[in-house]
């Protein structure tokens, strides 16, 4: 689903990735764990074509098996929530305008969204199962911030993708939106469809995952099975820190060894 062979990109004036290479099939369920720094979200930025890698010999970057995307395509395939979404939101979009703008693959409605009857109540629909029935009036800007990533969540479903992919998922979340956000990702994966999400806490790589690469300084330094990946001398490592992992039914947690 996702190839990336000897990728180079650049932030800025910063080079994050030096040669990158990483292959994630159809339904896998993948979390990319690493540092501050270590390139996680640019990542996702090349994976969602909000920025391009360096044109160079032997060097590719495909999705769904080609090079050149359509990004209308793309977004009917991969849903994408990021933290990043959620600060660009227009403020003032309602709870029902901010699922109808994916369809439209826009940040906010502007008023000028002609959806048709056939995806409000496909928008309707979502915000039931995501637990926002009532909400649909609601400024964007005065929801929590688990009703944002809830809603983010919503509007990243709205076509159906065969994958979802997530920057730090529950950050900034309570424990009881986390777990409740959390449900929601297990329900998704339990169709069948790919997921990818980017995190700094073990604890929320859901059951479902079951691959980890670590990631850091632009380079993969371990990539296999959660169980071989996930233990406390990768990760004290990873963090240059003593940490402990430990692990119950399929959940992970970690803590200052
Ligand atoms: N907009 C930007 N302009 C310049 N440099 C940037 C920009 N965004 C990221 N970088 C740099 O690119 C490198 C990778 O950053 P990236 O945000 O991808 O890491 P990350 O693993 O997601 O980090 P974090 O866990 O802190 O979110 C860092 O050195 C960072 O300083």
């Amino acid at each position: 689903m996702i190839e990336l062979k000897q990728v180079t990109a650049y932030q800025q004036q910063t080079r994050v990735f030096d040669r990158l290479s990483l292959h994630i099939g159809y339904h896998e369920r993948v979390a990319i764990l690493g540092p501050n720094g270590a390139g996680k979200s640019t990542l996702l930025k090349l994976i969602s074509r909000e920025l391009y890698p360096v044109d160079q010999p032997d060097s590719s970057l495909k999705l769904f098996g080609n090079a050149t995307v359509n990004l209308w395509d793309l977004r009917s395939k991969i849903g994408f929530v990021s933290h990043d979404l959620q600060e660009d939101y227009t403020p003032y979009t309602s709870a029902l305008d901010v699922v109808i703008s994916g369809f439209f693959g826009a940040i906010g409605a502007h008023g000028h969204l002609q959806p048709s009857a056939e995806q409000v109540d496909r928008a309707r629909a979502l915000l039931v199962e995501l637990g926002l029935p009532g909400d649909e009036q609601r400024m964007f800007q005065r929801l929590s911030t688990g009703q944002k990533r809830r809603l983010l969540l919503a509007r990243a479903l709205v076509h159906q993708p065969q994958a979802l992919i997530l920057d730090e998922p529950t950050s900034g979340l309570d424990m009881g939106a986390s777990l409740g956000l959390l449900s929601l990702l297990r329900s998704f994966c339990g169709a069948g469809r790919a997921m990818i999400i980017t995190t700094h806490h073990i604890d929320e790589i859901i059951p479902e995952i079951d691959r980890v690469v670590l990631l850091s300084q632009g380079q993969v330094i371990a990539d296999g099975p959660k169980a071989e990946i996930l233990t406390s001398a990768r990760l004290s490592a990873l963090y240059q820190t003593d940490l402990q992992v430990s692990e119950q039914n399929g959940w992970y947690r970690c803590w200052h060894g």
